[in-house]
């Protein structure tokens, strides 16, 4: 993070009540959230927030295939992304639930309104417990996060450590934007009861691809046709990602963390690292 980046969010978070806070995280009811672009008034009252019945939440622990799952998405819901037409990126068209900037008001986006979010099942607006909106939980062998995690925050970011033995330390404690991985997918599988939710594994989508978009589209009511899943797989591969300027998050990298270091945000993609 950038020192004016440091010191805008320290002006935004000096007089609240939080349980833990340091340069780079910051705890809310028990949570440890990235300082980075998080909006912790709208996460406060998040609870409040108002669900639509057709609205969708991308749900994961970081680095468990969420911006995978976010050109997905676009790609089923808006056509002009699948063609290939216009530069609007995932991430504006399924912005994140508690990383956004203050511009930004949700309740004027069209329906159908898609959503990302790292949050734990606890801190949902109390609306998606109805179970008309729909939530897929995304999630992934934990070592593979834990490296791709340390990847990220070693080249990427501003990060507490560059030392791998010391963030695998981090990792297990908790001390990581998102928290405990296995609390955090734990509380969702136990109370998945509550949402209309549908979980999905990222070594899955790597063997079958396409079956999985299939498994999506029909959780999701969607019909596409042959010649559109063709092109949803197509584009949502590693590969193709990797070179497409909307989905690869170059772009927001640069403007999030204000530096260029090497590494991308699409690194491996593999299972089993
Ligand atoms: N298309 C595709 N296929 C396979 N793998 C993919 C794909 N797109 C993204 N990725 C990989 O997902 C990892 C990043 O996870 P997230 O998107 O959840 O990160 S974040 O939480 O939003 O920061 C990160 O994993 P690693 O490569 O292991 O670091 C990305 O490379």
């Amino acid at each position: 993070m950038s020192e004016v980046q440091s010191s805008f969010q320290q002006a935004l978070i000096g007089n609240r009540n939080m349980e833990d806070t340091n340069k780079f995280l910051t705890k809310l009811k028990g949570c440890y959230f990235a300082n980075t672009q998080l909006n912790l008034e709208f996460l406060e009252n998040l609870d409040d927030f108002e669900i639509r019945d057709d609205d969708v939440f991308i749900i994961t622990y970081p680095k468990s295939g969420t911006v995978w799952f976010q050109q997905i998405l676009c790609l089923i819901y808006f056509e002009e992304h699948r063609k290939g037409i216009g530069n609007l990126e995932t991430v504006e068209r399924i912005p994140f639930l508690e990383y956004f900037s203050r511009e930004v008001d949700f309740a004027e986006r069209p329906s159908p309104r898609l959503f990302t979010t790292h949050i734990p099942y606890y801190l949902v607006p109390r609306g998606l417990k109805n179970k008309k909106a729909k939530v897929i939980y995304i999630y992934r062998n934990p070592k593979d996060v834990m490296c791709s995690y340390f990847h990220f925050s070693k080249k990427l970011t501003a990060s507490a450590t560059d030392n791998f033995v010391e963030f695998m330390n981090l990792f297990l404690e908790g001390e990581v934007a998102g928290s405990l991985w296995f609390d955090h997918i734990k509380g969702w599988y136990e109370h998945k009861n509550l949402f209309n939710i549908h979980f999905l594994m990222y070594e899955e989508m790597k063997k079958d691809l396409r079956g999985s978009v299939l498994k999506i589209c029909k959780f999701l009511g969607k019909e596409l046709s042959e010649e559109d899943v063709d092109a949803v797989v197509r584009q949502a591969t590693f590969e193709n990602m990797k070179n497409d300027p909307r989905a690869n998050y170059d772009n927001k990298l640069k403007a999030y963390f204000g530096i260029q270091k090497k590494g991308h945000f699409l690194r491996k993609g593999d299972v089993e690292q």
